[in-house]
């Protein structure tokens, strides 16, 4: 696992949403390109649907193979199939009813019509996860992470018993500060056996919680402080929930204008 955690800072949210596109193109171009198949994690939230929107208005989306691509969540709200607050159908209308991805690809939580309760759900969604990673749990390549003003990000919030459960997996949330009070979620160790790890965050209610990570917070108050991919962990911001990270953390901006041949810097 490396510890480098690096901040992108741009000048406001379109130019995040932009550059986290830019970003993810050219990296599953790359992964496409040397593995037959490549598991990526959504987010839901605003700021990271607004980038899956960037993505499908990127010219070159369409020549990434998302035959070979399987879409996971990172987490759900428990309200019905088809509900305008599942994250699964906002990524949907943002990005994957516009590209060729097939149906057997997508791997959405189940939701409270599938006729299973909240613990059962995260068991069928654990089990999923599992018989696609051939009995453990898949390499996601790039998991996507939004983070909320309390420093919540999938649905692992403060004060739950979420952020701290010790083992990967999916979990059944309940008593989540923010509506719906149900939700599923993936653990913080399965968050962080990705590969990559990319959090995505703007506006000044983000910015305590992004400085208190950064400064090393306890991750049952701050849950996003524990956030660590395998390989690199980026927070794209913008400017206004950027102003309380420290200066040494904020990446140079020949990294994200491009000039990414310096080895320390490589996606
Ligand atoms: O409810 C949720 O909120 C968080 C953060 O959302 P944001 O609108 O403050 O960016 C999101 O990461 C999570 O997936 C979602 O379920």
């Amino acid at each position: 696992m490396s510890t480098d955690r690096r901040v992108l800072v741009h000048t406001d949210r379109a130019a995040l949403a932009a550059a986290a596109a830019e970003r993810f193109v050219s990296t599953m171009s790359e992964l496409l390109a040397e593995r037959p198949v490549v598991h990526i994690v959504l987010t839901g939230g605003s700021v990271g649907i607004d980038v899956l929107a960037a993505i499908a208005a990127h010219p070159d989306r369409d020549r990434l193979d998302w035959t070979r691509v399987h879409a996971w969540w990172g987490d759900e709200r428990w309200v019905p199939t088809g509900h305008p607050d599942r994250n699964e159908r906002q990524a949907r209308e943002a990005l994957l009813d516009a590209v060729v991805i097939p149906s057997a690809n997508i791997h959405p939580f189940p939701a409270p019509d599938e006729g299973l309760d909240l613990e059962a759900a995260a068991r069928r969604y654990d089990d999923e996860l599992r018989a696609a990673g051939g009995g453990t749990y898949p390499s996601f390549a790039i998991t996507f992470l939004g983070v909320g003003p309390d420093g919540h990000i999938a649905s692992l919030f403060p004060e739950l018993p979420g952020p701290t459960v010790a083992e990967p997996g999916a979990i059944a949330v309940h008593d989540s500060p923010k509506p719906p009070p149900q939700r599923l979620s993936l653990t913080l160790p399965l968050i962080n056996s990705s590969e990559r790890v990319w959090l995505v965050l703007a506006g000044a209610d983000k910015a305590a919680a992004l400085g208190l990570a950064l400064a090393g917070a306890a991750v049952a108050d701050v849950p996003v402080a524990g956030v660590l991919g395998q390989r690199r962990t980026l927070f794209l911001v913008d400017e206004a929930a950027s102003a309380e990270v420290p200066a040494a953390l904020i990446a140079p901006t020949s990294y994200w204008t491009g000039a990414m041949d310096q080895p320390d810097w490589a996606p």
